[in-house]
C-alpha cells in the first residue's frame, strides 16, 4: 500500500474513533443529566477518571470516599461505577435490595471463561445460577460431603509437610507453598479419586495449574473493551482472543477428564469409597436422567469456579496470616500454645481439631479484616434503576463494595490499624462470616455471598494449623518484613513472604 494511502486511512480511522467516543459521551450526558447520581470526582471527557486511577484501587477509592462520602460515582471510560464504603449503604444493597442488585457485571474475559456467564460467579440471578449454586452448596460442599472427602485434603497436606521437612532450615516462599498445598488439595477433591494413578493426576494437575494461572493474568489486565463496551468488537489489546485460547485449553483438559471418568464408570472400575466431586456430579446427572438440568457444560463451569475462586483466595489469605504472625510474635506464641494444648506435640493436626482452635479462628478473622482477599467483593449490578443512600443508581451500573476501606475505618473500628485478634473473641458481640454484620464482610453478603465458605474456612484453618504446628517459622537472617499489598482480583502481598522452617516435633515419624 502506498504511504500516502496508508496515512489517509489511518486519519479516517482516527476521526471515526474520536467521533464515536464523542457521540458516546454526549449520549451518556443526556441520559444521566436529569437523574441524581451520587457525587464523585471529575474526570476527563470520554476517559472519565481512568487516567488518574493508579494501581492500588482499594486505597485510591478509600481516599475518594473521604472526599465524596460513603457512596460516590466514578466514570471509568464510558462505564459508570458506584463505590460503597459504609455499612449503611452496603446494607441497602446487599440486604434491603439484595434481589435488585443480585446480578454481576462480568468483564469480557470473565464472560468468555464462564461460557457466557453460565457459572455461579457470573451468572445473572435466575434459574441457572440457582441450580448451580444449589448443587455446589447443598451437594458438593455439604458437611457430609466435605467430611467424606477429607482424606483427599489430608493426603495432599501431609505430602507438603513431608516436602517441607526435607527442606528445613532453607528459605521457603510461603505464598507458593500455600498455593501448591491448596491447589493440590482442591484438585484432589475434584478428581483425585481417579483410578488411573498418581502420575496421570500429576501431569493433568500441572497442565491445569498453568492454564488457571494464565487465566488469572488475563482476568486482571485492564481491558479497553470493558471501559468502552462499544469498542469491544475491535479487541484492541487482543485480550478477548487470548482468553478464548485459554478457555479452549481449559475446555479440552476438562473434556478429557470427564470422558476418561465416564469410560471408567461404564467399565465399573471406580472405587466407591473414594468419591470425588467429578464422580458426585456425574452420578447426580445420571440420577436426574434424560431431563437432567445439569449439563456437561455446567459441570465444567462448576469445576473451574471451585479452582478459580477457591485456590488463590485461600492461599493468599494463608500468606497474609503468616505475615501478620511474623510481625506479632506474641500472637504467634499464643497460637502455638493453643496448638500444643489442643493437638499436643505428639500428634498431627486433623480437621476435627479445628472447632477447638478458637484463637486461630480469631487470628484468621482479624487478618481477613485487614487484608480481605477480595477488597471489592465481586462487583454487582442492579437489574433495574434504583435508589441507594438517596441517590440514583442506573440499571447496569458496576457496584463496587469497598470492604477493604470499611474494615479499616476508624469511625467503625477501634484502633483499626492495630492487629488485635482479641476483638473477635468478645463474648458479647460475635462477629462472623455470615454477612449479617455489615461492618465485616470478607466473604460478602446476601444471596451472592461466597458459595465456597464452608470449604474456605476448613481449608484455611487446616492448612495454617498444620504449617504452624509442624514447624517453627522465622524470617531469614538479615531480612525485613514487608506487609505492603498489591491490588488485584485477589489482593496479595506485593513481595513474597519467605520464611525458614525448623521442626517442632521431636518425633520424626510425625513427618513421614
Ligand atoms: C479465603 C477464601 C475465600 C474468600 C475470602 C472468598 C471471598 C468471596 C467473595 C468476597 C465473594 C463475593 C461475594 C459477594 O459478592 O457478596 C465470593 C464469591 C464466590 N466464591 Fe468465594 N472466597 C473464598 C473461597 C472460596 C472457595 C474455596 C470457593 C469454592 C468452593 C469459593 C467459591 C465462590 C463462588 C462460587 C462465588 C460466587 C457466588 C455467587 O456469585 O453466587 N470461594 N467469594
Amino acid at each position: 500500500m502506498a504511504r500516502g494511502e496508508y496515512s489517509q486511512k489511518h486519519f479516517v480511522a482516527s476521526i471515526t474513533l474520536v467521533t464515536l467516543l464523542l457521540v458516546i459521551w454526549a449520549f451518556r450526558k443526556s441520559r444521566h443529566g436529569r437523574t441524581r447520581l451520587p457525587p464523585g470526582p471529575c474526570g476527563l471527557p470520554l476517559l472519565g477518571y481512568l487516567p488518574f486511577l493508579g494501581t492500588n484501587l482499594h486505597r485510591s477509592f478509600a481516599e475518594l470516599a473521604r472526599v465524596h462520602g460513603p457512596i460516590f460515582k466514578i466514570w471509568l471510560g464510558s462505564k459508570l461505577c458506584v463505590v460503597l464504603s459504609s455499612p449503611a449503604v452496603i446494607k441497602e444493597v446487599v440486604r434491603e435490595q439484595d434481589r435488585t442488585f443480585a446480578n454481576r457485571d462480568p468483564t469480557v474475559a470473565a464472560l468468555i471463561m464462564s461460557h457466557n456467564a453460565s457459572d455461579i460467579v457470573f451468572a445473572p440471578d435466575g434459574s441457572t445460577w440457582r441450580m448451580l449454586r444449589k448443587v455446589l452448596v447443598h451437594e458438593m460442599l455439604s458437611n457430609r460431603n466435605l467430611d467424606a472427602c477429607y482424606m483427599f485434603r489430608r493426603h495432599e497436606v501431609r505430602k507438603i509437610v513431608i516436602d517441607v521437612y526435607s527442606k528445613v532450615s532453607t528459605p521457603i516462599d510461603i505464598g507458593q507453598l500455600a498455593f501448591l498445598t491448596v491447589f493440590n488439595a482442591t484438585t484432589s477433591m475434584l478428581w483425585g479419586g481417579t483410578p488411573e494413578g498418581n502420575e496421570w493426576s500429576i501431569s493433568f494437575g500441572a497442565e491445569f495449574r498453568a492454564a488457571v494461572s494464565a487465566f488469572s493474568v488475563l482476568m486482571e489486565k485492564p481491558n479497553i473493551s470493558d471501559f468502552f463496551p462499544s469498542l469491544a468488537r475491535f479487541d484492541i489489546q487482543g485480550i478477548e482472543k487470548e482468553t478464548k485460547k485459554i478457555s479452549l485449553w481449559v475446555e479440552q483438559i476438562f473434556d478429557s477428564l470427564l470422558e476418561q471418568r465416564m469410560e471408567v464408570n461404564a467399565a465399573k472400575r471406580m472405587n466407591a469409597t473414594q468419591k470425588d466431586f467429578v464422580q458426585s456430579l456425574l452420578e447426580l446427572r445420571d440420577q436426574q436422567g434424560s431431563g437432567s438440568s445439569i449439563t456437561l457444560k455446567h459441570m465444567k463451569s462448576l469445576l473451574l469456579d471451585i479452582v478459580a475462586a477457591g485456590t488463590d483466595t485461600v492461599s493468599a489469605m494463608s500468606e497474609w496470616v503468616m505475615g501478620e504472625l511474623m510481625r506479632h510474635p506474641k500472637v504467634m506464641q499464643k497460637l502455638c500454645e493453643e496448638l500444643t494444648s489442643v493437638v499436643g506435640l505428639n500428634d498431627i493436626v486433623e480437621e476435627f481439631h479445628i472447632p477447638k482452635l478458637k484463637y486461630l479462628e480469631a487470628v484468621v478473622k482479624e487478618t481477613q479484616r485487614l487484608h480481605p482477599a477480595a477488597p471489592f467483593l465481586v462487583p454487582r449490578s442492579p437489574s433495574q434503576t434504583s435508589t441507594v443512600g438517596g441517590y440514583t443508581i442506573p440499571k447496569g451500573t458496576k457496584v463496587l463494595v469497598n470492604v477493604w476501606a470499611m474494615q479499616r475505618d476508624p469511625q467503625i473500628w477501634d484502633r483499626p490499624l492495630d492487629f488485635q485478634p482479641e476483638r473477635f473473641l468478645s463474648k458479647t458481640e460475635k462477629v462472623d462470616y455470615s454477612g449479617n454484620n455489615f461492618m465485616y464482610l470478607p466473604f460478602g453478603s446476601g444471596r451472592r455471598i461466597c458459595a465456597g465458605l464452608p470449604l474456605a474456612e476448613r481449608m484455611l484453618t487446616y492448612v495454617l494449623a498444620t504449617f504452624l504446628h509442624s514447624f517453627e517459622w522465622k524470617l531469614p537472617f538479615g531480612t525485613e518484613l514487608d506487609l505492603s499489598d498489591k491490588f488485584g482480583l485477589v489482593t496479595k502481598k506485593s513481595t513474597p513472604l519467605v520464611l525458614v522452617p525448623t521442626p517442632r516435633f521431636s518425633n520424626s515419624e510425625l513427618y513421614a
